[in-house]
């Protein structure tokens, strides 16, 4: 039973006063209290709690917005940030401790240096939210900014009015006002925080808007973290489990109505199995909806007529044949998980992204012409599937890039909240979640010292130079390469002598545990 709670009506932040929500996240950056663990800490905590006691509203802003079902709700957004929490609680003090270096990054010789990697907050970022996953794609990022010890400003998508107003609230009555804040609003809100100077900017969104923050950041040279969309293929070969590929690719297409960037765009499948992928297709849609789409109260909605026309424009285009769903209605936003079996690349099921329930297959003769044409329609996609051998699916793997990839699955590797997420080439730029994140906000700032009394050791740099010490220092340090003009490892006196004595290990590891096993065995062999 939902919990009856008030939400506020959508108000947009008014425009003067962005730069001086912008100037005090900075100005609480610069008092350095962030870069302490435990300030940290207490933040996170209180980000937590803050989601789970604003959990109801959470929950009823996701159903108004997206219409939302509560049990995904909590799985992928609400628990999701709470586990990124409890995640980065655990983990911080040991990630942002120093990093001592040493061999092989470090040479011996330079060893007195004391290197190091210093964690360094980045300083004040700007976090831009997309409006599938309002509560999710705006606080994960959030919780690696906190934990990296930065401050921040967030903006919610104004698509999802209910849940930016949730957000605000959440975020302003329980988080330091001094270092977070909250701007809600559409393009002039946006752009008058791509005016400010950030240290990093995290946007999640389309390629479109995507290239606009970029250049926006070029300007001041800020870096960028850009989680984009991607025309992604799932691939199907004769030696899939067709039944279960079926259940596993609707799968992909009716969480959150298929409104997941990194969910497949389009199915590339042998030829002679597709009537029986189809019929597979169907048997799933009937178990997952026993009484059809419209009827489940799990099935979000497409989240405004913009959308819901683009999704149809799609159909409406194609000059392929629906062979599973194609109902729709606009007075509900609702569009039944739809397959088309297409007959041309350039069909709009392939070519536009879907970004909703609908999917194209296309009959291919082999994985040569199906790695041909994933490669031609987007060479960088987020994300890609191979239903197929284990051979065929390493095939895919090493002739596509993608983002991230899951084998005989639709995005699993993309619903785990500890692992490393993000695109590639023009479908994203950089990544977080779990370390990532931290990371993401991080500034790995290397540091050395170089002890006093060591001064005599490193003359050899002073002027004038002196070749003799030079040679000198070359004579005890200087590397010999083992490999000749031609790229051929040279097998000389070195080889043969480790080989000899390394007793064929490839390690000084392995030789020690070849040796250890040799002398026991002798050992033995003499008490017996
Ligand atoms: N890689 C990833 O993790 C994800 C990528 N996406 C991608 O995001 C897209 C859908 O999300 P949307 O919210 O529709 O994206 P969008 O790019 O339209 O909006 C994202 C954000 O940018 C702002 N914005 C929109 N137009 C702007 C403009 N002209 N100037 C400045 N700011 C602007 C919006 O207010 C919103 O906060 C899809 O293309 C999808 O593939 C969505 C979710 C996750
Ligand atoms: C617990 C025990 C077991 C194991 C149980 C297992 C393996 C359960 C598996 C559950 C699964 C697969 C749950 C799936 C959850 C899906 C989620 C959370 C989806 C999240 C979606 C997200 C984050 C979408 C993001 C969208 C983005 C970025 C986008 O638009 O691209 C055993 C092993 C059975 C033993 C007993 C105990």
């Amino acid at each position: 039973m939902a919990t009856k709670v008030s939400i506020a009506e959508f108000q947009a932040t008014a425009l003067d006063s962005i730069p001086k929500l912008a100037s005090l996240s900075r100005g609480t950056f610069r008092t350095h209290k962030t870069k302490k663990i435990q300030w940290r800490l207490v933040q996170l905590r209180k980000l937590y709690w803050a989601v789970e006691d604003y959990r109801p509203q959470l929950l009823a802003a996701l159903r108004q917005d997206l219409h939302k079902a509560d049990f995904e709700a909590i799985i992928s957004e609400i628990d999701w940030v709470l586990k990124d929490c409890l995640f980065m609680i655990k983990h911080l003090e040991s990630w942002a401790k120093d990093e001592k270096l040493g061999s092989p990054a470090v040479p011996p010789t330079f060893s007195l240096m004391k290197f190091r990697i210093r964690k360094e907050p980045l300083g004040t970022v700007l976090i831009i939210g997309p409006y599938n996953y309002p509560i999710q794609l705006l606080l994960a990022p959030l919780v690696g900014a906190i934990g990296a010890g930065c401050t921040a400003v967030v903006k919610p998508s104004e698509l999802t009015p209910a849940c930016a107003m949730v957000l605000k609230e959440l975020i302003e009555k329980r988080l330091d006002t001094g270092a977070f804040a909250v701007v809600n609003g559409s393009i002039p809100e946006t752009n008058a925080l791509l005016n400010e100077k950030w240290d990093k900017i995290f946007f999640t969104g389309s390629d479109v808007v995507g290239k606009i923050v970029a250049v926006k950041a070029a300007e001041t040279l800020t870096p960028v973290c850009l989680e984009l969309g991607g025309k992604n293929p799932a691939f199907v070969t004769k030696n899939a489990n067709l039944a279960l590929a079926a259940r596993r690719l609707m799968w992909g297409k009716t969480q959150n109505s298929g409104q997941v960037c990194m969910s497949q765009n389009y199915v590339l499948i042998d030829k002679d199995i597709v009537p029986t992928f189809i019929e597979f297709l169907k048997v799933a849609y009937k178990d997952m909806f026993p009484n059809g789409a419209r009827a489940s109260p799990d099935l979000a909605r497409i989240v405004n007529p913009r959308h819901f026309n683009r999704i149809k424009k799609m159909l409406d285009n194609t000059k392929g044949t629906i062979v599973m769903g194609g109902q729709m209605d606009e007075s509900d936003l609702f569009i039944e998980p739809t397959a088309v079996l297409v007959n041309s690349t350039d069909d709009s099921m392939i070519q536009e992204e879907s970004f909703g329930p609908i999917f194209a297959l296309y009959p291919v003769n082999s994985l040569d012409e199906a790695l041909n044409i994933a490669n031609a329609v987007h060479r960088t996609p987020l994300s890609l599937f191979s239903f197929g051998s284990k051979a065929e699916n390493n095939r895919v793997l090493n002739e596509m890039t993608s983002g991230g990839a899951t084998l005989n699955d639709t995005y699993f590797h993309g619903s785990v909240n500890t692992v490393p997420f993000g695109g590639v080439g023009d479908s994203g730029w950089g990544s977080y979640r779990g370390k990532a994140s931290f990371d993401c906000f991080t500034h790995f700032r290397t540091v050395a010292e170089t002890p006093s009394w060591a001064d005599s050791l490193i003359r050899v740099r002073y002027m004038p130079y002196d070749w003799g010490k030079l040679r000198m220092l070359n004579r005890l340090t200087a590397q010999k390469p083992n490999f000749n003009r031609t790229g051929a490892v040279v097998k000389g006196f070195g080889y043969w002598t480790a080989l000899v004595f390394g007793l064929g290990a490839s390690s000084a590891k392995g030789a020690f545990l070849r040796w250890l096993v040799i002398l026991a065995a002798s050992y033995y062999a003499r008490q017996r």
